[in-house]
């Protein structure tokens, strides 16, 4: 059996630097027709020419394959002026809690000082992208942070605010409390549970932030995206750490799942009789809520069991995927179509 997936995206995905860009951007470009381009670099991506720059090195990284990054900013306070600049070369801005998770220590210390720049950013119709977590126990950093998704909708209702990472039933709930809320939902938090990550030996690389929560977060999650929600979309948070830096007692945060992204979400939503629904999520509804119209790129799955490799090295690199040694029933067909002629 043959599965089309047309011009899918990666609404969320961190591509790094250096060597570690040039391992893992060519397995994002080979599923992707685009994705969605986080800015935590050291130092975070927070001017025109850094975006500039950035989206070179990413082209130069994917080599021939039909990719659009979709770039980002690191939010900041911002002047008209550099908005101005910025809107036309990205996608949006995505603003960090301050020390919330991986080089976020530049991040928002107080919404109120953010305001005036989001006020701008709906008027020049630049999306705002959060990662939606306060500093309180790590279970409960989601939750608390709705009220503030809650306040930002209210107070900004013809900006488009994206929730990354979406963890809990709560923010599905809230995804339906206001039209100019969207969310993204990983891979990881459809298929695990903080059992998965710590309820046996602890697993390292199923420790992501926001961290992986209760069974029925993961329903309402899975619930949701299965159904074709219109304003929930794929977004893998795929966010690569070499695996010293994972297999450590300060073990950094972030789930590798970009080269199984496409093959496992088809067997997760053929398990539940609902591929029909898998364009929608990884292509349509972002698409749709955000006017895009991303390359032309057939994306053709098969059937046929994936062996998922223990690591993937490269370039003095080594990261360890989401399910290294398992098999998946499907795979990535290689074609030459998704190469550049
Ligand atoms: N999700 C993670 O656990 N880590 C991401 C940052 C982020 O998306 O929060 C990373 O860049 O490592
Ligand atoms: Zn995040
Ligand atoms: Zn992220």
């Amino acid at each position: 059996m043959i599965l089309e997936l047309h011009s899918p995206l990666d609404m969320h995905l961190h591509l790094r630097d250096g060597d570690m860009l040039k391992l893992v951007a060519p397995l994002s470009s080979a599923s992707f027709a685009g994705a969605v381009v986080m800015p935590n670099l050291v130092p975070p991506v927070a001017d025109a020419e850094a975006v500039q720059a950035y989206r070179g090195r990413i082209m130069d990284a994917c080599g021939g394959d039909v990719f659009k990054p979709y770039m980002t900013a690191f939010f900041r306070s911002y002047t008209e002026k550099e908005l101005e600049r910025l809107r036309d070369l990205v996608f949006g801005i995505k603003l960090y809690p301050a020390g919330a998770t991986t080089n976020s220590e530049g991040g928002v210390k107080a919404m109120k000082d953010a305001e005036a720049t989001m006020a701008m950013m709906q008027e020049m119709g630049i999306p705002l992208l959060v990662h939606g977590e306060t500093h309180g126990f790590v279970m409960d950093r989601e939750a608390e942070f709705l009220d503030i998704y809650r306040n930002l909708a209210e107070q900004f209702p013809r900006l488009t605010i994206c929730m990354e990472h979406i963890t809990t039933a709560a923010a599905v709930r809230l995804l339906d409390e206001f039209e100019n809320l969207a969310a993204t939902v990983t891979l990881q938090h459809l298929l695990i549970t903080l059992d998965d990550v710590a309820g046996g030996m602890l697993r390292p690389h199923l420790f992501c932030k926001p961290i992986a929560k209760r069974p029925e977060d993961r329903e309402a999650l899975l619930k949701a995206a299965l159904s074709g929600h219109p304003r929930l979309m794929f977004g893998s948070d795929s966010a690569p750490h070499p695996v010293h830096a994972k297999e450590a007692c300060g073990c950094a945060a972030g789930v590798f799942t970009a080269p199984i992204a496409l093959p496992r979400l088809a067997a997760l939503f053929e398990e539940h009789d609902a591929l029909d629904r898998l364009q929608g999520f990884v292509s349509g509804h972002a698409c749709a809520l955000y006017g895009l119209t991303p390359p032309a790129k057939t994306v053709r799955l098969e059937r046929r069991e994936m062996l998922v490799p223990d690591a993937y090295e490269g370039y003095g690199q080594k990261v360890v995927p989401m399910e290294a040694g398992c098999v998946i029933p499907w795979s990535l067909m290689q074609s030459g179509f998704t190469k550049m002629t």
